[in-house]
């Protein structure tokens, strides 16, 4: 193996997307089956012998293309050279809780390790915040780290997309791998606008594949994809971990490998303006990547029906920008 390794920082290593997401990077689903890693795992204090017994396992799967495991609770060196930061560590959200409860709490940790990606990192470091509320805590991460390209910063909406593909496969009675071109707007979070208007399903309309059941859409399909973190947490007891991890290597992958000619993701990524969602603001958007760079789609044509919805989502963004403004988080 000659590859360069590529360092990998995963925040919140003991926590049960960590769990569920180091094994899954280690053998090569992250970035490549040919790309080896080195693994930098970032805990509070108390959670470090928990990280330690998690690296005792991933050492004890003797994955060829794993290189290295560090384990700090010091953010410093666990973004040292990083050139692929998950920031899953986090206070997840409890029953009853909702995302904005989580913001001051949370802001207390994006900010530092902001910093010290700014102060640390490659250059060609790329960021995914998984921890909620995702949007906003990248946008603090990013803040702090002004010497960094704004655009590394990302937020995880692909769980919220993949949760719409399996929605929409089993109502029009297609497989996942039939349907294109699903976007999913806005914030990860309740209000956000999972939008089939642009869909194929085996290459017809979507929305025909449905039987034009816009009373569906409305009704069941959009809040089923909205409210599915609560749903998990009700019926788990917990908040949504394998699926979690699933969906942060999904977003990296396609991240650094590209999207399918004719098809897009759906990525929290900093606003340019694009769909007068206001500028800066970290909002999921349709994207198409390529060559390790991502680039929302344009000229797609928003109805009504969305544009009411889009609207209600990149608000709740622009008030939580507003929240954290006023905590002096960014
Ligand atoms: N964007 C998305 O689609 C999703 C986001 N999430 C969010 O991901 C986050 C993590 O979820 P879980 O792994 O289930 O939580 P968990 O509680 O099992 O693990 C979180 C870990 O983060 C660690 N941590 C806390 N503060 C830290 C800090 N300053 N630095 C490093 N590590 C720190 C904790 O010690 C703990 O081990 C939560 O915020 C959750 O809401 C969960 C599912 C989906
Ligand atoms: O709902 C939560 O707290 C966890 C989460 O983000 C999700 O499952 O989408």
């Amino acid at each position: 193996m000659t590859r360069t390794p590529v360092n990998v920082t995963v925040t919140g290593a003991a926590g049960q997307i960590g769990y569920a997401l180091l094994f899954r990077i280690a053998s090569g689903q992250l970035l490549g089956a040919d790309v080896p890693v080195k693994l930098r795992l970032l805990e509070i204090t108390p959670a470090l012998k928990a990280a330690e017994g998690t690296a005792m396992e991933l050492d004890d799967c003797a994955f060829p293309l794993l290189q290295g495991i560090e384990i700090t609770d010091d953010p410093n060196v666990a973004f040292d050279g990083t050139n692929v930061g998950l920031l899953v560590g986090a206070r997840p959200r409890t029953k009853g809780m909702e995302r904005g409860d989580l913001l001051e709490a949370n802001g207390g940790i994006f900010k530092p390790q902001g910093k010290a990606i700014n102060d640390n990192a490659a250059d060609d470091v790329k960021i995914l915040v998984v921890g909620n509320p995702a949007n906003t805590n990248a946008l603090i991460a990013q803040a702090a780290a002004p010497d960094v390209p704004a655009e590394r910063f990302t937020a995880m909406t692909r769980l919220d997309h993949n949760r719409a593909l399996t929605q929409l496969a089993k109502k029009s009675g297609a497989t996942v791998a039939d349907i294109q071109r699903l976007t999913i707007w806005g914030n990860h979070s309740a209000t956000q606008y999972p939008d089939i208007f642009q869909a194929t399903v085996a290459g017809k309309p979507a929305i025909e594949a449905i039987g034009n059941d816009e009373k569906w859409l409305a009704e069941d399909f959009i809040p089923t994809v909205a409210k599915r973190g609560a749903a998990i947490i009700e019926a788990r007891g917990a908040s949504s971990a394998a699926s979690a991890a699933n969906a942060a290597i999904d977003h990296v992958h396609t991240w650094v490998n590209g999207t399918a000619e004719g098809n897009w993701t759906s990525m929290g990524i900093p606003s340019d303006g694009s769909y007068g969602v206001p500028e800066g603001i970290i909002s999921s958007f349709p994207v198409t990547t390529k060559d390790g760079k991502y680039e929302i789609v344009q000229g797609l044509e928003i109805n009504e029906f969305s544009r009411t919805r889009i609207d209600a989502s990149v608000q709740e963004l622009v008030d939580e920008r507003e929240a954290v403004r006023g905590l002096g988080l960014i």
